[in-house]
């Protein structure tokens, strides 16, 4: 409450008589010019009779009512900043708390209440303290107990309790608050709460390790990945450098993997790979990386060896493992391995060779009968280790889906017009360019992968054709090449039908070549294979006719609807008289066993005409196109001409 000081009295109006002359009026201005001590010195010096005693008195009332008249100023702006202090107190949305200096709670705010979940008389004589999570209790109490005086500190991100037990966190603001009693300190707690924002950081900090970890780590087995083992072999060689030491490297690969894949299914390959893994795993030291590459492929790092002869004792042991059978899935299955090792520093200083070496090593082993290991050796010659690379791609190849299908057109030798056109397969490897299929055909006989890359083939020139169609573009009949290798699975004609039955594609539109060599040298079993494909209703074709000295009987036996003469015959026709008289006799047998003939290789209008005179009307050869990218196919001979 603020009071109003009375109004002062007017020393003139009390007939008690003036005082010295001008005293008066020299003491009155004094005062109204607050020189309380101006006025009494005035004063003091003058005799003080009866009257000015009494005037006197009266201009000490009048100083005194201006002292009061000030006193209830300052308590009316002493009451104006306490009720402003009180608001802002109240409502502020950050918890506020006044701590005595024995540390228990005087005053907590609105917001304190609700961030504590505690009433306003729960707070009073409670502790400050207790409210601290013990885990951060004598540090903000070191801190406090360290403040200055007058000053203030922050102490970020304490753990603070509730009372409904959920830990907060919360920057913790401490100030010390001005006292004229020295004993008296008192201190204004602000509590900001940070619990989401650290939370938010918590999660984030968690999503990015996890996505630290699924960047380095293979998501089937839990070993560290490709790119970690990078990271891993280039720290390795560094201190192998720094210390002068001795490491290997080595590559394993599982033999005939993907058989289990393929007949037993993926979910046991994977499961088998993670027992694999954890076999591994157990051989190494602590200091040594295992990683799975991919696929089939594990990598181990074995540090700092004393000698060579560690390396073969770390393979032994492997070998061991896997002279047992693993069990996955309640079965029991043995799998066999090959390692190729190289050595820092001898194999190599640097990390890509070291890594070229093992790897050939590797194929090296392979090569020597599976089931077993190789150190590198410098007379591994370069074209050897060449393709033994283009070995090793060729695998991947077929993960990667690196292969792509040309086309060649088949025409109509009277009219000109596409009869069909033979699926020929590229590779598109990274970093060699468009492959051509002599070079990787062969190849992949060899590696026991022609099954998987016949059936790609065959499976993208379906969906080609039904693609076609859809589009309203029509090719007649699309040839493939199968592979004897191929005709030798019994599963084949069933994979072929799914093939069909997968992509829609007209079995009667379907031709398969086989190359007539490879197919007299497995004439029974080609037979007995052949009826069955014939069974789906695609028809057959003999490639390169003419140079596999054809066994008559056989080519009777033969389910077969058509002979594609071999275009080394082609080539000299109307130049070389043995070559028309071959290509004679070829179209007359073809006639004489109710066979089509197709003449490949045509490059020039003689051969052609000379084709059509002796009655084989269908040929293919650069004469009428090149073997074509799908789309050039569609731009020169389905897309109709404007
Ligand atoms: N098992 C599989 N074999 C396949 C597959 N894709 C191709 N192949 C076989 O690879 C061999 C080489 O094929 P490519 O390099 O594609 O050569 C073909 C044509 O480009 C070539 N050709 C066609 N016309 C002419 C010509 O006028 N002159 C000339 N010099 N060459 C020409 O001939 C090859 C086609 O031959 P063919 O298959 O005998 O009809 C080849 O043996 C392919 O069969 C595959 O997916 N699987």
């Amino acid at each position: 409450m603020s009071s109003r000081p009375p109004p002062r009295p007017d020393p003139t109006e009390d007939g008690l008589g003036e005082p010295a002359d001008g005293l008066r009026e020299r003491a009155l201005a004094a005062l109204r010019a607050r020189r309380f001590d101006l006025a009494e010195e005035i004063l003091s010096h003058e005799d003080p009779g009866p009257a000015a005693l009494i005037e006197n008195l009266r201009i000490y009332q009048a100083e005194l009512e201006i002292q009061n008249e000030e006193l209830a100023q300052s308590q009316h702006r002493i009451q104006e900043a306490l009720d402003r202090f009180t608001s802002f107190f109240n409502t502020l949305p950050i918890a506020e708390l006044v701590i005595d200096p024995q540390g228990l709670i005087q005053e907590a705010n609105p917001a304190a209440q609700r961030l504590f979940h505690l009433r306003g008389a729960h707070f009073h004589q409670h502790f400050f303290a207790r409210l601290i999570a013990e885990s951060d209790r004598e540090t903000v109490i070191d801190v406090w107990s360290g403040l200055a005086e007058n000053s203030s500190t922050v102490i970020p991100e304490v753990r603070f309790r509730s009372r409904s037990d959920e830990d907060f966190i919360g920057d913790l603001h401490i100030a010390q608050i001005p006292s004229l009693d020295q004993g008296a300190r008192r201190y204004v707690c602000a509590i900001i709460d940070r619990t989401e924002a650290v939370r938010q950081r918590q999660r984030l900090r968690e999503t990015s390790e996890r996505l630290d970890y699924l960047a380095h780590h293979d998501a089937l087995t839990g070993l560290p990945n490709r790119t970690y083992f990078q990271e891993r072999l280039e720290q390795c060689l560094q201190r192998a450098r720094r210390y002068r030491r001795q490491f290997a490297l080595l590559f394993l690969d599982l033999d005939r993997f993907k058989e289990v894949n393929d007949t037993l299914g993926h979910h046991v390959g994977d499961a088998l790979l993670c027992r694999v893994a954890e076999v591994l795993s157990a051989q190494i030291r602590t200091v040594d990386t295992i990683a799975r590459l991919g696929g089939d492929e594990f990598v181990v790092i074995l540090e700092d060896i004393p000698a060579p002869r560690f390396v073969a004792h770390f393979v032994d042991r492997v070998m061991e493992e896997f002279d047992r059978p693993f069990q996955v899935e309640g079965r029991e299955f043995f799998v066999t391995v090959s390692i190729g090792i190289s050595l820092y520093p001898s194999d190599g200083r640097e990390f890509e060779t070291l890594v070229r070496h093992a790897d050939i090593a590797m194929y090296q082993a392979k090569k020597a009968g599976r089931n077993g290991f190789s150190f590198f050796e410098p007379t591994m010659s370069e074209g050897a280790a060449e393709r033994l690379r283009l070995e090793h791609d060729l695998r991947l190849a077929l993960q990667r889906d690196e292969f792509i299908l040309y086309y060649q057109p088949q025409v109509d030798l009277t009219t000109g017009e596409l009869i069909g056109v033979e699926a020929l397969c590229r590779w598109r490897h990274p970093q060699l360019g468009l492959l051509s299929p002599t070079l990787f055909i062969p190849m992949a006989e060899q590696l026991g992968l022609i099954d998987t890359l016949g059936l790609k083939v065959l499976e993208l020139g379906c969906r080609q054709i039904v693609d076609w169609d859809a589009a309203g573009l029509h090719v007649p009949r699309l040839a493939v090449n199968l592979s004897v290798r191929e005709l030798e699975r019994s599963q084949l004609p069933g994979r072929i039908a799914a093939i069909l039955e997968r992509t829609g594609m007209d079995p009667a539109r379907l031709e398969l070549e086989v190359t007539e060599s490879k197919l007299m040298r497995h004439a029974e079993m080609a037979i007995h294979a052949l009826n069955a494909m014939r069974a789906l209703g695609v028809t057959l074709a003999i490639d390169d006719f003419g140079t596999g000295y054809s066994s008559l009987s056989y080519l009777k036996r033969l389910p077969l609807n058509r002979l594609k003469i071999d275009r080394s015959f082609v080539k000299g026709l109307t130049q070389d008289v043995n070559d028309d008289a071959i290509a004679r006799a070829i179209i007359a047998l073809a006639r004489a066993l109710g066979l089509e003939v197709l003449a490949e290789g045509i490059e020039a209008r003689e051969q052609a005409d000379f084709l059509f005179r002796e009655g084989c009307i269908e040929g293919q050869g650069y004469l009428y196109d090149r073997p074509l990218t799908p789309e050039e196919l569609v731009v020169n001979w389905l897309e109709p001409s404007e």
